[in-house]
């Protein structure tokens, strides 16, 4: 049996989709459904387990090592970038059949994988290829994490238009409250915005607030 895959994605780079992975996996392990993260394409790391070790961290698991963190890591690159510009500063391109034969060995281990994307939906794996259409040729169901931060707004409802015109299922929208700025009448009014327009244009989405960690 494989997993059910989750693809974690933001408004932005720094937005919390790492806290926002180890949360989801800590409470669905905590209910007994087994939960797996991957970092599919990891930038700005030379060494290290970059965003699996916070998901560890958060989740309260072991760091993985040999072949387990090979899969959770499948393709690193040490340039802070967009993954086809860091794989290019490197004389490469992401490999992305290693990435879903990494993905395929995970998902017979766990009951939901869930996949931290590199920054937000539109950004190239390579050239000519964007993370959101790798992630609408696998079908994979969507977490997308967005703020409270001044421009949330536009950002969170510009890519709800790209997942709706690629016919992809937004599973949650998790609020980060954290990275949500310093005006909180922002952040309450962002917040009680971004709820009424999911309850009219995404029924069936789940709306989740992420509190600090
Ligand atoms: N809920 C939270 N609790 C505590 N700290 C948080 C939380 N959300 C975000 N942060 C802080 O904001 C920083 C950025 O968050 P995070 O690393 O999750 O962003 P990201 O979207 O995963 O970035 P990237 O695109 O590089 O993967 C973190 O290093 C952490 O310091
Ligand atoms: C380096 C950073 N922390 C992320 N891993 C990659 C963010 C890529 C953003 C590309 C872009 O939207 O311009
Ligand atoms: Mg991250």
């Amino acid at each position: 049996m494989s997993a059910r895959v989750f693809f974690v994605s933001g408004i932005d780079t720094d937005i919390g989709k790492t806290y926002a992975t180890g949360y989801l996996a800590r409470l669905w392990n905590d209910e007994g459904i087994v939960t797996l993260t991957q970092k599919p394409v990891q930038t700005g790391v030379e060494e290290g387990l970059g965003d699996i070790a916070t998901h560890c961290a958060l989740m309260g698991t072991p760091l993985p090592s040999g072949e387990e963190a090979a899969l959770r890591l499948p393709q690193v690159f040490a340039y802070p970038a967009s993954p086809h510009f860091a794989a290019q500063q490197e004389g490469k391109e992401v490999d992305v059949e290693a990435i879903d034969a990494a993905t395929a060995q995970l998902a017979l281990r766990c009951e939901r994988l869930l996949l931290e994307g590199a920054g937000g939906l539109m950004v190239p794996l390579t050239p000519t290829f964007l993370q959101i259409d790798f992630i609408a040729q696998r079908g994979y169901e969507v977490i997308l994490v967005t703020s409270g931060r001044l421009g949330s707004i536009n950002h969170t409802l510009l890519s709800l238009e790209a997942l709706r015109s690629r016919g992809l299922k937004l599973h949650t929208l998790v609020f980060n409250e954290v990275c949500s700025g310093e005006d909180d009448e922002v952040a309450n009014n962002t917040k009680a915005y971004l709820q009424h327009y999911l309850n009219t244009y995404f029924p069936q989405t789940h709306f989740t607030t992420l509190s600090k960690m």
